[in-house]
This record gives C-alpha cells, sequence and structure tokens, in this order.
C-alpha cells in the first residue's frame, strides 16, 4: 500500500533539487504552479532558464493538453521565481506522491511561497465565466476515502504527521492578492471561495454538482488540494486562485456540457488579467516567516 511513497520521498527530491541548483544559479523563493490554459504565466520570468519535464531526473511527464511540461525559472522584477509550466493529475495515472513531488522539489529548492492557479467549474451560482476566484478552503473529496498524499510513513525532514489545514490558504497573502486585484480593476470578477477537488477526467454529473454545492463548494476541479496539503505540511505559505472556466451545470432544463477546450479557451481569455495580477502580486509578497 506504501511502495509509491518513495516516488516523492526525501532522497529523491534532494537528488531531483540538487540536479536543478548544479543547472541555474536562480535561488526561487517563490513557486508558481500553472492551471490548465494558464502556461503563458510563466513568460513574466526574466531572464528564463528552462527544463522539459523529459529532462528533469525522477520528474514526471505532462501528458494533457494545455500543460506544456516545463519548469521555468527566472526573475520576477527581483524576486527569484520558478513555474511549473503544467502540472500532474491522479486521473494521468501517476500515484498522489508523485503528483506532488514538484512541491517538495521546491521546498528543497528553497521556495518560501507558492502560488497555485487551477481551471474550474463555477459552482456558485453567482459566478461568471472568467471570474477569478480566490481559494479560502478547499474540500478533499479523495482525501474522504484515504487517497491523500501524506499517507504512508511521514518523514519529520519535511513535516509532521498530523498537520494542520485550517491554516491552509495563507490570510495576510489572501488579503495581497485581493487588494491588488481591485487596485488593477478586477473587483467585478473578484470572488473568494471554496474549491472542491475530485479524481476526474469525466466531468461531473448534474447530482454531483448539486451534491457538491449543497456541501459549501463555490467550484470543483481536478487538482491543487493535493499540493498544497504538501506545502503546507513542509511549511511553505500558500495562494490558490482558481479561474472559472465554465459554470456547473446544475439543472436538467440546461443543454450545456463541460468541455477542455472551452476550459483552454477560457484560460487564453483572461491569461492577461492573471499575468498582471501576479507581476504586481509577487513582489509584494513578504519574505521569510515561513510557518
Ligand atoms: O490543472 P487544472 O486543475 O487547471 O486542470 C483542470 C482540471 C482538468 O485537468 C482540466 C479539465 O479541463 O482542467
Ligand atoms: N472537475 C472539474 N474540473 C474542471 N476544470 C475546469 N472546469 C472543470 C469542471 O467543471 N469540473
Amino acid at each position: 500500500m506504501f511502495s509509491e511513497s518513495a516516488a516523492n520521498g526525501f532522497e529523491e527530491c534532494s537528488a531531483t533539487a540538487k540536479w536543478l541548483l548544479s543547472k541555474t544559479e536562480i535561488r526561487p523563493l517563490v513557486g508558481i504552479v500553472c492551471g490548465s490554459g494558464l502556461g503563458s504565466l510563466a513568460d513574466i520570468l526574466e531572464d528564463q532558464i528552462a527544463f522539459q519535464y523529459s529532462e528533469i531526473p525522477n520528474f514526471p511527464k505532462s501528458t494533457v493538453h494545455g500543460h506544456a511540461g516545463r519548469l521555468v525559472f527566472g526573475m520576477l522584477k527581483k524576486t527569484p521565481c520558478v513555474c511549473m509550466q503544467g502540472r500532474f493529475h491522479l486521473y494521468e495515472g501517476y500515484s498522489i506522491q508523485k503528483v506532488t513531488m514538484p512541491i517538495r522539489i521546491f521546498k528543497l529548492l528553497g521556495v518560501e511561497t507558492v502560488l497555485l492557479t487551477n481551471a474550474a467549474g463555477g459552482l456558485n451560482q453567482d459566478y461568471n465565466v472568467g471570474d477569478i476566484m480566490i481559494i479560502k478552503d478547499h474540500i478533499n473529496m479523495p482525501g474522504f476515502v484515504g487517497i491523500h498524499p501524506l499517507s504512508g510513513p511521514n518523514d519529520e525532514r519535511f513535516g509532521i504527521r498530523f498537520p494542520s489545514m485550517s491554516d491552509a490558504y495563507d490570510r495576510e497573502l489572501h488579503q495581497l492578492a485581493h487588494g491588488v486585484g481591485v487596485e488593477l480593476g478586477y473587483g467585478d470578477f473578484l470572488r473568494e471561495g471554496v474549491y472542491c477537488v475530485l479524481g476526474g477526467p469525466s466531468f461531473e454529473t448534474i447530482a454531483e454538482c448539486r451534491l457538491i454545492n449543497k456541501l459549501g463548494a463555490d467550484a470543483v476541479g481536478m487538482s491543487t488540494v493535493h499540493e498544497v496539503i504538501v506545502a503546507r505540511h513542509c511549511g511553505m505559505r500558500v495562494l490558490a486562485l482558481s479561474l472559472i472556466t465554465n459554470k456547473a451545470v446544475l439543472s436538467y432544463e440546461n443543454q450545456e456540457k463541460a468541455n477542455h477546450e472551452e476550459v483552454l479557451q477560457t484560460g487564453r481569455w483572461r491569461a492577461e488579467q492573471l499575468v498582471k495580477l501576479f507581476t504586481t502580486l509577487v513582489p509584494r509578497i513578504p519574505r521569510g516567516n515561513n510557518t
């Protein structure tokens, strides 16, 4: 049952981090994960050094359209950053340990703050396609049945056995992102809400959407939560944003169907605003004081 725990074990992650650090002089403080269709966020980095996932030792490969599969190091204003242009999902067949391995590598590279993005379906009836939701909390559905990135032996070099998740989403970073969003004039499409992760790859049935909406979720997706848990376990601060790429179907009268092309299209449409948000936000992130 625990045979996959080595996939994100300390030795494996250290070897990969060491390899990366030997190839670049950039020592990242901020780690960014690009969601579906949001790969252009990596373009904000200057003096880039990029690696294909396929050339990085122990790294998984991206298999999803809209996830380029490159790890990009670079500077944003004066902040050294590393950016995953493409993430891994459970539905690709990777173990949850492999899915979250890059987050531990972030930690071993020296990252203090992780900024995660995703594409998500809007369950909250007030939400519109193109809204940017600052995630304030999550519902970890796979976790309810024991599919959890921290299952297996705990390695104290990363963190404690029973980490708290009531403070998963950093409130200071949340305020900062909200303030920057308002300052940039995004108030009309800026939201805050609860993200629910499911395994995918099928989109939800109408009954499933109704259920998770009743449970308190504002948006639904197939990623991010596992990464957040692993980042918090090893003490990095987290800000996570969902781009509402489609409205979840909650009525049998509604003929619409979620599809990945629409998800990618919305990502391309909102990329410019997200780029501006990150470009303004990252230089203002406080350094140090990890929790
Ligand atoms: O990586 P994210 O969570 O942004 O990707 C979402 C979930 C699925 O991978 C895909 C569905 O269109 O987009
Ligand atoms: N599970 C899920 N993931 C998404 N990613 C983008 N849109 C959706 C959606 O409607 N459902």
